[in-house]
């Protein structure tokens, strides 16, 4: 059996099957594979075929399911309030002031560091009810415990011309400073041909949306624009679809409000807790997770000629699926 080096410089025996096909990430010291149809990070795929083995879902999980770089963090952070807001109904002491919303919602199939991915796992196993997890994996390569249940599934995507700025801002700021950044151009030539961790970005989101239009009771279809656009609606329509909705008494004590104030941009990337520090035993730095939060940023960064490259691909992915962004130009 070939030994394998993973990035943290462990020796494993257990990789011989690695997929064939690879790229080199975007600034980052790991390829991507071509890995059951998706470009999964190098460091990522022994954790994403461990939580496809040994994953059980309990009945009142939740899970948090995106394309990296489409508003993760804020869905973690509503979900979280959502779920919970009878338990802390109150923003005192709240856990989301003092926890980062990737250490209270865990990605289920990679940490953010060298844990050991097996003692990741029975920690998740053990996490209180309910439990609500992250996951960047596309629906097809999902645990069955997750596809063939009824747990409920909340997908957030962003319109691909700001999912791609924020993906270049964010690769090329955590990567380690032995490694050249990558410059716009070519990281746009990548995205454009769907190589970018857990890509291409088409197939993730069309995954998620065929099964939200297949299934709407357990798979909820979010766009981060719709989101930024009219949050009080969408919190609201987040609790009733997690079977936690608000009583009048909760609304009229402007408890939605106080959630969206909670979970926003401008709070989160203000607390202590975002501010400084690494996540979990990783080297990710948390005030990294935090950019601009906005709409829009993709005309600061796109020539015409890039604009309409990108329409076009977004035309011809997305036709006759019913799924639609605001067209650019
Ligand atoms: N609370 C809140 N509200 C609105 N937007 C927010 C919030 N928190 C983070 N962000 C913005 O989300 C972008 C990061 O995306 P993800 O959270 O998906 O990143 S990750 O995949 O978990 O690494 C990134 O977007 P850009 O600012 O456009 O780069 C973050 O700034």
């Amino acid at each position: 059996m070939a030994a394998f080096t993973n990035v943290y410089g462990e020796n494993t025996e257990e990789k011989t099957t690695l997929p064939l096909q690879k790229e080199k990430s975007w600034a980052q010291p790991y390829p991507l594979y071509l890995f059951q149809d998706f470009w999964c990070p190098g460091i990522h795929i022994d954790a994403v075929q461990r939580f496809q083995q040994h994953f059980q879902s309990k009945e009142s999980d939740v899970i948090v399911a995106s394309f990296p770089k489409s508003g993760t963090i804020w869905m973690k952070a509503l979900a979280f309030a959502i779920s919970n807001h009878q338990r802390f109904s109150s923003l005192e002491g709240h856990p989301l002031l003092t926890s980062n919303p990737h250490e209270l919602v865990p990605f289920m199939e990679f940490t953010f560091g060298p844990d050991d991915i097996q003692d990741h796992i029975l920690r998740l196993a053990n996490m209180a009810e309910p439990r609500i997890f992250g996951t960047h994996t596309p629906f097809p390569s999902l645990p069955k415990s997750i596809k063939d249940s009824n747990i409920k599934v909340i997908y957030i995507c962003r319109d691909p011309f700001d999912n791609f700025v924020s993906a270049w801002a964010y690769f090329n700021k955590i990567k380690p400073v032995s490694f050249p950044p990558v410059s716009k151009e070519e990281a746009f030539e990548m995205y454009c041909n769907g190589v970018v961790d857990y890509g291409p970005w088409w197939s993730h989101m069309l995954g998620y949306w065929n099964e939200s239009v297949a299934k709407p009771n357990k798979v909820m279809f979010m766009k981060y624009e719709d989101l930024k656009e009219d949050t009080s609606f969408h919190v609201k329509r987040i609790a009733e679809f997690l079977g936690v909705p608000f009583t009048e008494e909760e609304e009229s004590s402007g408890m939605i409000e106080n959630i969206i104030k909670l979970c926003s941009f401008e709070k989160m990337k203000d607390l202590e807790v975002n501010k400084s520090g690494v996540i979990g035993r990783g080297s990710i730095e948390k005030k990294n997770f935090f950019r601009k939060g906005d709409n829009g940023d993709w005309v600061n960064h796109f020539s015409p000629p890039m604009t309409e490259k990108l329409s076009k691909i977004v035309d011809e992915k997305l036709s006759g699926s019913g799924l639609s962004f605001k067209k650019h130009s």
